[in-house]
């Protein structure tokens, strides 16, 4: 499990390490960590022409230590000092020390054109709003030569907590973070401006409160990723109930349908207009065009894409919720759902809501910046978990549990691998998962199985069902790194 923490609660936890440590001991432990990915990602170090854009906070204060670290073994080392009477005093005497030089910011452009590796110490968790001039413009020229983008904590310009980029950010390839990883470093526009991240262990652990939000790895997946056993038989794995599609776009039911069948390939039964397209499909499901009262017992329901909003689906969305089962409402039922939330108010048993940004407007308020506070909010008003559909999904109990997802691929936004993800998360719903959980490890299955499809060119969302079964063997496969999922 990958634990996510604010800066807030960094700050908590660096507190008693500072009292009780040497002065500029927890700093040096940052230094050194990130000196050392630094080397790794150079290779050779050696005459390598390192640039260290250093702010005036203790952010700068870490890339002018880990300079004079890089320069010490024999890296070419240059300091562009945005605030030059501010610069961290003990280590910008540390990195002249080591040989290093320092040019006015006026004058950097050509060294910015010939660095191997730019380190962003320009702000870190003290910062506020996007990039200011001359750092804005510095990041920039950076950005367009060819050295390697590091930031130092997070990437100058993001919000640590939401991900947040009110103006301009710095563009890294890795990301270097001390204590504990950040929620803005997955979530938001920050997560695309982060790279790859590296989490270094500068003794927070013990002093760090319970995580405000967490990244489920492959193995926290699998861990949860229920396997039928010799006492299984159909009935026992936990079977499914789709309400989905229409006789005129079956589109819907049949993927639907098929991502329930290719999660958990106990019993999967139909209930809608759709049964002639589903039944065609799936031959291996149960179908009734009858109502979902007529599809027979099922462990948990999925309800609401391609349904419609008329009268009729209304009246079945009422009936499914009506149940003590616990129930995924998605797309059309999101839009009936909005109009009448009391019908999940209301509920005992739990209810998942599926939305993308344009339906969990409908519930009142834009996601906006704080996509994390958003979906909490929302579960906690509904009484319902929300999973926030997004490049990075994020999954809130009403509890106040959120999770951020990790997997997945641009390529994922086609039509139709919203019902796709509808059919896993019901699946792990009749399960017997939390809801919570449920919702969240979906939202890793359907993410892999994004990748999985990627790998093989452009996809559609009927390749995102197909590759189902690969993905979940992968992420049972995949031994974890316990790092933020880069996406690759
Ligand atoms: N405590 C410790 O020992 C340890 C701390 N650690 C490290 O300290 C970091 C936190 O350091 P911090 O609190 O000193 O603040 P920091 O992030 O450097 O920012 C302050 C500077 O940023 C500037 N600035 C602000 N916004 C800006 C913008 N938009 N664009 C441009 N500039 C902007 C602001 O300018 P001002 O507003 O003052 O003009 C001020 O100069 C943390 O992330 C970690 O790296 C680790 O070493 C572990 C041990
Ligand atoms: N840029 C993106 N990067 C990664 N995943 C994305 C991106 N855009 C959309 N997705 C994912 O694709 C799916 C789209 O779902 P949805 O919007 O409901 O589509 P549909 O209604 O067509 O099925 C969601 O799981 C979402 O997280
Ligand atoms: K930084």
């Amino acid at each position: 499990m990958i634990e996510l923490h604010t800066a807030a609660e960094v700050r908590a936890a660096e507190a008693p390490l500072l009292a009780a440590l040497p002065d500029g001991a927890l700093m040096q432990r940052a230094a050194a960590g990130l000196a050392t990915v630094c080397l790794r990602l150079l290779g050779r170090p050696y005459g390598a022409r390192v640039t260290v854009l250093a702010g005036a906070g203790n952010n700068g204060g870490d890339a002018l230590f880990a300079g004079a670290r890089l320069a010490a073994r024999g890296a070419r080392t240059t300091a562009i000092l945005l605030a030059r009477d501010r610069a961290h005093p003990a280590a910008l005497a540390a990195f002249r020390r080591a040989g290093g030089r320092t040019v006015e910011a006026a004058a950097a452009g050509p060294v910015l054109d010939r660095s191997d590796l730019v380190l962003d110490g320009i702000v870190g968790l003290g910062g506020s709003g996007g990039l200011r001039e001359p750092a804005a413009a510095l990041v920039d020229r950076a950005a367009a030569g060819p050295a390697l983008m590091v930031a130092v904590d997070l990437p100058s310009g993001v919000d640590a907590d939401t991900g947040a980029m009110a103006g301009a950010a710095f563009p890294a390839m890795h990301t270097v973070t001390f204590g504990a990883v950040k929620p803005g470093l997955v979530v938001g526009a920050g997560r695309g401006s982060a790279g790859q991240v590296h989490l270094v262990d500068i003794g927070l652990g013990p002093h760090l409160p319970a995580p405000s939000a967490r990244q489920l790895t492959d193995a926290d997946a699998a861990a949860r990723l229920p396997l039928p056993d010799a006492d299984d038989d159909k009935y026992s794995q936990g079977v499914v109930g789709v309400v989905a599609g229409s006789a005129t776009y079956p589109g819907a039911g049949v993927l639907c349908t098929g991502a329930a069948l290719r999660t958990r390939p106990g019993l999967v039964r139909y209930a809608g207009t759709a049964a002639d397209g589903v039944r065609a499909a799936w031959p291996e499901a149960i179908v009734t065009d009858g109502r979902p009262g007529d599809a027979g017992r099922v462990q948990a329901w999925v309800i609401g894409p391609g349904l419609g909003t008329g009268d009729e689906a209304r009246s079945v969305l009422a009936e499914v919720l009506a149940t003590d089962l616990p129930v995924l409402v998605d797309a059309d039922g999101l839009t009936l759902l909005a109009a009448e939330p009391e019908l999940v108010r209301r509920r005992s048993a739990p209810t998942v809501l599926t939305p993308h940004d344009r339906e969990f407007a409908r519930f009142g308020t834009e996601p906006g910046d704080d996509r994390i506070g958003a979906t909490r909010r929302l579960a906690a008003d509904l009484g319902a978990v929300v999973l926030l559909k997004g490049d990075a999904t994020v999954v809130a109990d009403p509890d106040g549990t959120a999770f951020v997802n990790g997997t997945g691929t641009p390529w994922l936004a086609t039509a139709g691998t919203g019902d796709v993800l509808s059919g896993i998360a019901g699946a792990l719903l009749a399960a017997d998962l939390p809801a919570v959980e449920a919702a969240a490890v979906a939202a890793h299955v359907h993410g892999r199985a994004g990748q999985v499809a990627a790998a093989h060119g452009p996809f559609i969302a009927g390749d995102v069902v197909r590759h189902l079964p690969e993905a979940v063997a992968r992420v049972r496969g995949t031994p974890s790194a316990g790092l933020p999922d880069s996406g690759a």
